[in-house]
């Protein structure tokens, strides 16, 4: 028999829990106040699971989980809180509550599933589990402090269904990072979704992040699920969150807050679960006081905040994830030399692991196929150092020719000013045309400029590796687990 406690003062909810669960064969103990807690023999009377809200009014809920967790440290504590108390349940998780969920209760059979879901884990925490965790996703963990220090909150985190913001400079790992978080978590057996906010238009992002029906837009040939739909039980990965146009922003914000959404050219209304783990090389505090991002939305996304700190400040981790890159090649017999980790130690990679994992792939290509050894001169490093953030004064930006762009809207807006008719889908059809045409000869010419190093490309054009692969048309928008 599983025996529930419900903590909580509003008599109906109390009700309601008890209704729900004694109807699943489980005793129900509900306590509507501290003091009735507290007549509790919890001495006597065991629990597995306890539902816990906060806000009583004759005391501080976390000080009832304290003491529930002292005397039975193995009963799971689930907090239900409204959106404004949304911190101090995670506050509530690090003294040991196994998950929260928002009331009002919407979604009973989410409720349900958590609950059963939290009564069937108990998630094994050793080292060793974590590492292999890692190791699944491709994350080498290393010595470093900081960065082991990371692993083991964001692998305490992936146990809850929050939503989680990563930061860290580009090529730090933040995607890596969310695979781990996915594998580790309760939705591992779920999809993983992963889809890059600052790749694509505006209108394909909606489509892709909500889907659309047929008919809804020129080339939209079939109704098609949008990820909120395709990741509805697992874990949707929003990278670069910081390009996200502000009308996406209000379309994101609807559906952490509502868990609803509707297709583009749809007026159903329809529901996911999806766990929203968002990365963004920028700062998003900062976008926000710029106004450049959206506050409310933040706040959603921020629930726990995970910073991935730069290869430069976790020098001593490069030898592993050489290592690693090696293996990762298909070299099984290569060495480096100490004269060269010491080089690669020298540096200070403002593009990180990636930047890393491009220079070990070309020293090894380059190489002998007999050599096993690689000394310090064989490695080169980026031919250009980049600045780390911002531009230097001797770096020259190409500007947008305004003009013709300008004189074609302008000859357009006339055009329509003079007819009744005009063929907005044809036209809008031309401009993304353009764009790819466009993007695909700046990103061949970048290449040419810098003999085809993809990492200085992307410098040179100020866009990430991922959008350079995704313009070449090698990588799609979205990554599928
Ligand atoms: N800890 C790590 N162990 C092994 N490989 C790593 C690690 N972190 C990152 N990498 C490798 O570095 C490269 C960049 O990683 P990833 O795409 O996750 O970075 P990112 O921070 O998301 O980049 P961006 O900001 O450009 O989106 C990938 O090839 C990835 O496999």
């Amino acid at each position: 028999m599983i025996n529930l406690l419900v903590i909580d003062d509003e008599k109906e909810v109390g009700t309601f829990l008890s209704h729900l669960f004694s109807m699943k064969g489980y005793k129900v103990e509900v306590v509507n106040s501290s003091s009735e807690f507290f007549q509790l023999d919890l001495s006597r009377q065991s629990f597995q699971i306890a539902m816990i809200d906060l806000r009583l009014p004759d005391c501080d809920g976390l000080s009832l989980l304290q003491h529930l967790k002292k005397h039975q440290p193995h009963c799971k504590a689930l907090i239900m809180t409204g959106y404004s108390t949304v911190k101090t349940a995670v506050e509530a998780i690090k003294l040991g509550a196994s998950d929260y969920i928002e009331k009002p209760f919407d979604d009973i059979n989410l409720l349900e599933t958590q609950v059963e879901q939290l009564l069937s884990t108990s998630v094994p925490s050793s080292q060793a589990f974590i590492q292999s965790l890692a190791n699944e996703a491709g994350l080498v963990v290393g010595k470093n402090h900081a960065m082991n220090k990371l692993i083991d909150a964001t692998f305490k985190v992936s146990q809850k269904n929050v939503n989680v913001l990563i930061e860290g400079e580009t090529g730090t790992g933040k995607e890596v990072l969310s695979r781990f978080i996915h594998l580790a978590s309760p939705r591992s057996h779920e999809s993983f979704i992963g889809v890059n906010c600052g790749a694509i238009s505006e209108s394909l992002l909606e489509s892709e992040l909500f889907g659309h029906e047929k008919g809804a837009f020129t080339g939209a040939t079939q109704q098609r699920k949008g990820l909120f739909e395709i990741a509805s039980n697992g874990t949707l990965f929003l990278d670069e969150i910081a390009d996200a146009s502000q009308a996406i922003q209000v379309k994101l914000l609807r559906v952490l807050e509502t868990r609803e959404f509707m297709r583009v050219g749809s007026v159903q209304t329809l529901r996911t679960n999806a766990r929203v783990v968002a990365a963004s090389n920028e700062n998003l505090q900062q976008a926000v006081l710029q106004k450049k991002f959206r506050e409310d939305l933040f706040y959603r996304l921020n629930v726990v905040h995970l910073e991935i700190p730069p290869l430069r400040d976790r020098k001593e981790d490069i030898p592993l994830l050489v290592n690693h890159l090696i293996q990762r090649n298909g070299y099984t017999s290569v060495n480096f030399t100490d004269g060269a980790y010491e080089k690669l130690q020298n540096y200070d990679w403002p593009g990180n692991i990636r930047e890393l994992a491009n220079v070990v792939t070309r020293t090894l290509t380059l190489t002998d196929d007999e050599n096993t050894e690689i000394t310090a001169d064989e490695i080169i490093l980026s031919a250009v150092a980049a600045p780390l953030k911002g531009k230097s004064s001797s770096e020259q930006t190409i500007s947008i020719p305004k003009d013709p762009l300008e004189q074609w809207r302008e000859t357009l807006v006339k055009e329509f000013e003079q007819s009744d008719k005009i063929n907005l889908d044809d036209i809008l059809l031309q401009v993304k045309q353009l764009e790819s045409l466009i993007g695909r000869e700046l990103v061949l010419q970048a290449l040419q400029k810098t003999y085809g190093n993809r990492t200085e490309a992307a410098r040179c054009l100020q866009i990430s590796m991922r959008k350079l692969r995704y313009i070449l048309n090698e990588k799609t928008n979205t990554t599928h687990t």
